[in-house]
């Protein structure tokens, strides 16, 4: 079985929907992930473990999503050097600008690459962390280059009635 390199945490079941929009594009590319539920309010030690762990255990990137308070991405970021990609995971209340906000001022030091609100922020999210691991993959990173160049060709060159 491949090595895993790619870490999709999220804070809670809820996230899933969103979070899997990351994995379905990692598993379009033949990239080996794991999915996790870990969050910084309700599972602190669980955050803990898998951040002291996460170099070790040979993780190149982490894709980690939350909504509301989403303290998750940061305190990840806090905790390893493993690269941090946040996904603000879409509320009801504030329709994810909560979760926007919270991911994405992080102090000097710890960052966190943002993506944006949403289902669209966390395929992003698994298309950056492919062609991060594409920097060092030569076969990821010509299935990256086709994945690419097949969205482009399917994009009409005029609109149509609908
Ligand atoms: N933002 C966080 C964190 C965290 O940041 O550690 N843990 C859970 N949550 C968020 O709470 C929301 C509601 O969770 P429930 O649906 O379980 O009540 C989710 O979007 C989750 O990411």
């Amino acid at each position: 079985m491949a090595e895993v390199k790619v870490g999709i945490i999220m804070g809670s079941q809820s996230d899933w929907p969103t979070m899997k929009q990351a994995a379905d594009i990692l598993d379009e590319l033949g990239v080996a992930y794991e999915a996790r539920i870990v969050s910084a309010h309700r599972t602190p030690d669980r955050l803990w473990d898998y951040g002291r762990a996460a170099v070790g255990r040979g993780l190149q990137v982490i894709i980690a999503g939350a909504g509301g308070a989403a303290h998750l991405p940061g305190m990840m970021a806090s905790k390893t050097r493993v690269p941090v990609i946040g996904v603000p995971v879409q509320t009801r209340a504030l329709s994810g600008v909560d979760s926007l906000y919270s991911i994405v001022q992080m102090p000097k030091g710890y960052p966190v690459a943002t993506m944006a609100i949403g289902a669209a922020g966390a395929a992003n999210a698994g298309l950056m962390a492919a062609g991060i691991l594409a920097l060092q993959d030569a076969d990821l990173a010509e299935r990256l280059d086709a994945w690419r160049a097949a969205l482009s060709a399917s994009i009409p060159e005029e609109p149509v009635d609908e």
